[in-house]
């Protein structure tokens, strides 16, 4: 509502990093026995956590075509489906979808080039050192604060598509990265617009306006970028996050959870901030919910707010797609979901370019990004 957000005020952007960048792959190499001062979380999260109870949404039932049940489906499976999924993005934000047609040797050797990736040299990976401008490259903290506590985390982050020369930030090594990433992405990004089509319905709207609320027409400008996040094993997992809480500030995220735990959420609806663990299952993707999502549905949609947590004995590794809107494409509450509102305008509206600078500046820090732009919602904080 005009007048009524609070505008958070954003410090300049550095070109460089508050201080030299410390590798946590190389750290936890030294075989140190005790977690040094700056990733020891003030609050560290319980570990005593339930399962969360999202859906795993077996997609196969559905058409990415047409609104009506698949033929020979009569009881209305594909129905039943999207209900689950709409349902899923409207109380945690979080699903896993099974049977989503990304072939699983493709799936597999991601992986495999990520970890190769990760075992290579130290000097050759700290050539493409990243830098907190475009955050293209190999990194290890996020944010600009010096006195941030920092995450237990080495990541490399790259485009997609759709700029014409992404290429040029992705790994040279190994041999085949190139190859596998871009089928990866292929894959990732043709499954998240047949969940967007299947979201836009499941909010009673056309399949192609979610898209077209992300982009300009055609539909084929969608971002997408890519992060392998890599977590080593930690010497006091108990005092240290993986990542510390966020929500992501694009539309959908794919996350490739290898076997080892360490994703967790908080429950979004009622507030009260639970936070539940999201453990990996077998051939299954996670898909979570974006702030832009939640800002163009009005907030009918919950972007979720999640973190990681690491652990004492094995490495985990995760592998990352995030949908965003076309940079310039300036977002906003959909007409039609203001509409269903009664005439409410729960967010402001910015273009996405400028919002993803928040959270390249400030870092993570829960949903607060977002509470900035809310006229009304309230998240919790602590
Ligand atoms: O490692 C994971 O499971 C999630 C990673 C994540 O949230 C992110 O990269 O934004
Ligand atoms: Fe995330």
């Amino acid at each position: 509502m005009p007048g009524t957000t609070v505008v958070m005020s954003l410090p300049a952007a550095a070109t460089e990093w508050p201080g030299p960048v410390q590798r946590v792959q190389e750290l936890a190499d030294s075989g140190l026995k005790t977690l040094p001062p700056t990733y020891v979380h003030p609050s560290p999260p319980s570990r005593a956590l339930a399962a969360a109870p999202i859906p795993v949404i077996d997609i196969s039932a559905l058409t990415t075509t047409t609104n009506t049940t698949t033929p020979g489906d009569p009881l209305g499976r594909a129905q039943a489906m999207r209900a689950l999924l709409s349902d899923a993005c409207r109380h945690w934000g979080i699903f896993h979808v099974v049977n989503h047609g990304v072939p699983r040797e493709v799936l597999a050797s991601a992986m495999s080039v990520s970890r190769a990736f990760f075992s290579l040299p130290a000097s050759e990976k700290r050539r493409y050192a990243n830098n907190p401008v475009t955050y293209e490259g190999y990194g290890s903290r996020m944010g600009l604060d010096p006195d941030a506590t920092l995450d237990w985390n080495d990541y490399f982050f790259h485009h997609l598509g759709p700029r014409a020369d992404p290429r040029n930030k992705w790994p040279r090594q190994p041999e085949n990265y190139r190859h596998v990433i871009s089928r990866y992405g292929d894959e990732i990004v043709a499954l998240s617009r047949r969940l967007l089509a299947l979201l836009s319905s499941g909010l009673g709207l056309p399949e192609s306006t979610l898209a077209e609320a992300f982009a300009a027409s055609p539909a084929e400008q969608l971002g997408a970028t890519f992060r392998i996040n890599l977590y080593p094993k930690c010497p006091q997992p108990e005092a240290a996050l993986g990542l510390s809480p966020h929500s992501d500030p694009g539309v959908l995220t794919v996350v490739q959870q290898d076997r080892v735990s360490g994703l967790e959420v908080r429950r979004v609806d009622g507030n009260d901030g639970a936070w539940f663990r999201v453990p990996p299952v077998e051939d299954a993707l996670v898909v979570i919910v974006g702030d832009q999502m939640e800002i163009a549905t009005n907030g009918v949609y919950k972007s979720a707010d999640h973190r990681t947590a690491v652990n004492g004995e094995k490495e985990r590794m995760s592998l990352v797609v995030f949908v965003n809107p076309e940079g310039e494409k300036v977002i906003g509450p959909l007409e039609e979901m203001v509409e269903m509102a009664g005439g409410e305008r729960n967010f402001d509206e910015m273009s996405y370019n400028e919002y993803r600078k928040f959270i390249r500046v400030l870092g993570v820090q829960g949903k607060s990004i977002l509470a900035t732009r809310a006229s009304k919602t309230k998240y919790p904080t602590d």
